[in-house]
This record gives structure tokens, sequence and C-alpha cells, in this order.
């Protein structure tokens, strides 16, 4: 495994591959580091569906706001090489701020509609990072296919259409998201979690599973849902909740208030970002709804 701490060494590691393999594709994962399970499972997807993988690890500034926990983000560069090796990537990225940002961009990555609800609302400018930083990644690697967690649904659904709108030739494979025993989602910020706080996070993935309930009963309107998921979180007194909402996927648009849920047509995403203590963790559950039917 090529460990590329520059662009420099990145390109030489990409040019060698594209000289040797012309036809082989590359699959990209790009991370924010302190790997698990869930980096594990898209690191091993890239590696079986193109055959040459390469990972990024970042902790980008530039999607953190002001008061959030860039700083005290985890990172463990000698565990995630170790856990990349095993995962079967081929070349990690892991540059320097300087070398990813070595002027303050004046160049701004917009993504705007599907970005107005939920982290986009909650995290002003966070997808401005989001979408500068992996235009530049994808630029830098030029993949075939990149590979992404429905843990964070949204931003699936702002890459697909930021790739889309800039005809970025590269195929978005959404990932399906990894968890604990228990149902709790894998993420990097679960060390952050006191004892208490860890065992009370379980009322996300739990209160998911009950709506997925709630949603199939007839009568049950988007008004009465949002109560319902906001009543079942409450059930962790630990638990602030940031945002609950049911939005269409991918446009992420809402439903009318006092529409029957089970009536409306196409895919519907339930989504949750709940606060313990400083520690935020988001989670969501995608349904698909055929005016009446029900299919996961
Ligand atoms: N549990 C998971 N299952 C599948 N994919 C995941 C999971 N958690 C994160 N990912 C995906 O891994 C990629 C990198 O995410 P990131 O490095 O931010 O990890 P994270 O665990 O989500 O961290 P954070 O705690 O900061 O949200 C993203 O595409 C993300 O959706
Ligand atoms: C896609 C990403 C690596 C961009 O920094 C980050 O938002 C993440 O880890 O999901
Ligand atoms: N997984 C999303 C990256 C972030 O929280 O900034």
């Amino acid at each position: 495994m090529i460990i590329a701490e520059t662009i420099e060494q990145l390109h030489a590691a990409l040019s060698a591959q594209r000289e040797a393999h012309p036809r082989q594709f590359i699959g990209f994962v790009p991370t924010m580091g302190f790997l698990h399970e869930g980096h594990a499972s898209l690191m091993r997807r890239a590696k079986e569906e193109c055959g040459y993988a390469v990972l990024s690890i970042f902790v980008n500034p530039m999607q953190f706001g002001p008061n959030e926990d860039f700083d005290q983000y985890p990172r463990d560069a000698a565990r995630d090489i170790q856990i990349a090796e095993k995962n079967g990537i081929d070349v990690v990225f892991m540059p320097s701020v300087a070398e990813m940002y070595p002027k303050k961009p004046v160049t701004k990555v917009m993504i705007g509609g599907v970005t107005e609800r939920l982290c986009g609302a909650s995290r002003p400018g966070h997808f401005d990072g989001v979408g500068l930083v992996v235009s530049k990644l994808f630029h830098l690697v030029q993949p075939d296919r990149a590979y992404f967690g429905m843990k964070d649904a949204q931003q699936v659904a702002v890459i697909e259409r930021m790739t889309e709108d800039l005809n970025i030739p590269v195929r978005i494979v959404p990932c399906e998201t990894v968890r604990e025993a228990d149902g709790l989602a894998l993420s990097s910020r679960n060390v952050y979690l006191s004892e208490e706080e860890r065992s009370q996070a379980v009322i996300l993935s739990r209160t998911l599973a009950r709506a997925e309930e709630w949603v199939k009963s007839p009568g049950m309107t988007n008004r009465a849902l949002s109560d319902k998921i906001k009543e079942s979180i409450g059930q962790a007194p630990l638990a602030k909740i940031d945002y609950a909402e049911v939005l269409t996927y991918p446009d992420l648009e809402s439903l009318h208030d006092d529409a029957e849920i089970i009536s409306h047509n196409g895919k519907i995403l339930v989504a949750l970002a709940v606060k313990f203590g400083r520690t935020r963790l988001i989670d969501n559950r995608l349904m698909e709804l055929h005016g009446g039917g029900y299919h996961v």
C-alpha cells in the first residue's frame, strides 16, 4: 500500500497504476479518518468492484463551523493505515491542510436546493465545505466510482447532485449503514459519548425502526408522525433533538403536513440529528412508498 502525503506522491502512484493497468477502474473512498467498520465496508466494496482502491483521510477544516469540533475531531493515523491495508486499499492519500489549501480558497462550490434542510440548515456552510473538498478530491484522484455511506444520506444527495450538475465523470455509489449490535450507527464521533450517553444513543435507531412501522399505518400524517418521532426520542432523558424530519428523497423537500404518508409515491427519508451533551449524532431510514404500497 502506498501512503501519499502530497499531491505529487498521489499523482505518481495513480500515473503508475494507469500506465500498468489502463483498463482497470479506480474506486475512491473519501473519509475524515479514525476509521471504523463502516469505512472498512466502503473500502472492501471499492476494491471488489474496481480492483484498485484509493482512500483519502483528511479532516477538512472548511466543512466545520467556528464552534464545531475541528480541533477535537478524533485522529489516529497509525491505526488508520493498518485498517486501510487490511481492507485492500492500494493508495492512502493523507494530505496536510497546507497541502490541500496552500492559499485560502476564493472559489466556492455552493449546492442549493438539497442543502436547504437537515444538516445544511443546522450547520451553515457545512455543505459548501464538503462540495469544495469533494470537488478537489475528485479532480485529484479522477476515480471511476466513489463510495459514500448512507448514514450521511443528505451528503449522498448533495454529491450526486453536484456531480450531475457539473458533469463530473464519476459514478456515486451509496452504501448501506453499518451498525453496532444494538443498532447504533457506527460513527467516528461515537468515541465522544460517555457510558450513559452511549446506552441512550440507541434511541436513534430504535425510533427509526418504530417510524418504519408508523409510516405503514393508514391515516398517519406527516405532522402526526413527526410528533410520534419526537416523543420517542424524548424517552432518552439525555437526548436533545437538533432535527427530526420526514422529507422526499433525493430532493429533500417537505411532505404536506396533513397528507397521509402511506399514499406518497416515491422515496421518503426519515432523518434525525440528536445531541448527547456536546456530541451530535445523525441517522436516518430511507423508505420507498408506492401510493399505498410499501418497500424498504
Ligand atoms: N456506519 C457507517 N456505515 C457506512 N458508512 C459510513 C458509516 N459511518 C460513516 N460512513 C461513511 O464513511 C464516509 C466517511 O465518513 P466520516 O469519515 O465522516 O465518518 P463518520 O463516522 O461519519 O464520522 P462522523 O462521526 O464525523 O460523522 C462517509 O461517506 C460516511 O457516510
Ligand atoms: C466526504 C467527506 C470525506 C468530505 O470531507 C466527509 O464529509 C465525510 O467524511 O463524510
Ligand atoms: N460525515 C460527515 C462529516 C462531518 O460531520 O463533517
